[in-house]
């Protein structure tokens, strides 16, 4: 028989120990620290087969940027399932949980990194953002089509960092939607820490400021530099951002493996080949617990009205017909209407942030019309200017 129930804070330990059984992974003593302060911030669900637990799930309330709102967000990491208690339903109670706390707490919306893509659609979870993995070759000097904002770059350290560069990404993530809110903490154990798993060798993180742009990168005997994030206000000062980057003594190539699929790196090189793709991969899997919160709360960029089939197999207050009213004051109320789009909360949630569009979900036979081009007139209303991006790492 198996109970769900909290993880005591001082068992923060046992779900790090917990994590590298399931993920295959040594936590080295320097990292320790970082994870037992993210496990401690969550909501830490157990699952417990008598006195073993055999299933955990952590859920960090933060706040997520939607287009023209932040809503409360459960950031959902740390989730496994002992080797011999898998497939027996443990991970559905626990995201049963999870979903419970963050209705109760007024969290319309949960997100994740996913180990594998094939776990979190059956829960409601979209892929909602993609990124791409970039790479210059700075064994020579890096040629742009931008002019660089010419401005003095400065590095600060790490401590005053957050004070300095935190005000411009909270810009950013008001002009693109995708990422999380950081605070002080954050910004010191998440993005600053002096080691990065992901990053064994680099050094602790150096911080570069521009007047109107940052970037937190680390650096590898290896004549590497790897960017950790990038936020500029100008594409001017992106440009002189990249340039400082590839033109730093000792290194020869430029790692960024985590930058938005409109980045305007690949269109500012002079040379095409002298940026790579690495990679292109999925990165938010997101979550609308509360799918009429969640639509009445962003912004839209058309004046329409649809209305919506839902299917939602876990969170069934979800489902059902809803009219949608999109434009400046935007309203979402139950109906019996016939609807103009079926589709899965997966699905909504895929679409929610602009980054996925629903008539590529509608050609793939994933989202039903019910009126002859509805899709592409939500995907008119769902319309950002900038793509949707997440480089936090939870
Ligand atoms: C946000 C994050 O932390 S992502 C990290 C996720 N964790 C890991 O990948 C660690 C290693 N894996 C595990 O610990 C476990 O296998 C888990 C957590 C992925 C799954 O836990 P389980 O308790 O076995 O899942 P559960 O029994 O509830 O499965 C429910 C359904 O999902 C399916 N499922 C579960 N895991 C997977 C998977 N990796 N791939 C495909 N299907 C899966 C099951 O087959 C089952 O389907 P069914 O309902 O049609 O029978």
């Amino acid at each position: 028989m198996i109970e769900i129930r909290e993880i005591p804070e001082a068992d923060a330990d046992r779900m790090i120990d917990f994590a590298g059984l399931v993920f295959h992974e040594r936590v080295e003593e320097g990292d320790h620290e970082r994870e037992a302060w993210l496990v401690r911030r969550a909501e830490r669900i157990g699952a417990y087969d008598g006195r073993v637990l055999a299933g955990q799930l952590a859920a960090v309330p933060m706040r997520l940027a939607v287009p023209g709102a932040f809503l409360g967000c459960s950031a959902v990491t740390y989730v496994g399932v002992l080797p011999t208690h898998r497939r027996r339903g443990i991970l559905t109670a626990m995201i049963d949980r999870m979903h419970a706390d963050a209705v109760a707490a007024g969290r319309p919306v949960a997100a994740l990194w996913a180990s594998q893509g094939a776990i979190y659609g059956r829960y409601g979870f979209g892929l909602a953002t993609r990124a791409l993995s970039l790479e210059i070759d700075s064994s020579r000097p890096l040629g742009l089509r931008t002019v660089p904002d010419e401005r003095p770059l400065r590095l600060v350290d790490t401590a005053s960092a957050p004070e300095v560069v935190g005000p411009m990404h909270a810009r950013m993530l008001s002009a693109r939607p995708g990422g999380l809110v950081r605070d002080r903490e954050w910004w010191a154990r998440s993005i600053l820490p002096s080691t990065e798993r992901e990053a064994p060798g680099f050094t602790e993180p150096r911080v570069v400021v521009h007047p109107a742009g940052y970037a937190v990168y680390r650096t590898h005997e290896d004549e590497t530099v790897r960017v950790a994030d990038l936020v500029a206000e100008t594409p001017a000062a992106e440009a002189a951002l990249w340039r400082f980057l590839a033109s730093i003594d000792l290194t020869r190539r430029v790692q960024a493996p985590n930058r938005p699929v409109d980045d305007l790196l690949p269109h500012m090189a002079a040379d095409p080949d002298q940026v790579t793709v690495k990679g292109d991969y999925g990165a938010l899997w997101l979550r609308l617990v509360d799918v009429p919160a969640a639509l009445r709360a962003r912004s839209w960029a058309a004046e329409d009205a649809f209305v919506l089939e839902v299917h939602d197999g876990r969170l069934p207050a979800n489902g059902g017909r809803w009219r949608l009213t999109t434009g400046a004051a935007p309203s979402c109320e139950r109906t019996d209407e016939p609807p103009d789009l079926t589709l899965s909360a997966s699905d909504l949630a895929a679409v929610y942030l602009g980054g996925t569009r629903a008539v590529t979900l509608a050609r793939v036979g994933a989202v039903a019309e019910g009126a002859p081009g509805a899709a592409a007139r939500l995907d008119a209303a769902l319309a950002v200017p900038l793509a949707p991006y997440m480089n936090d790492d939870f």
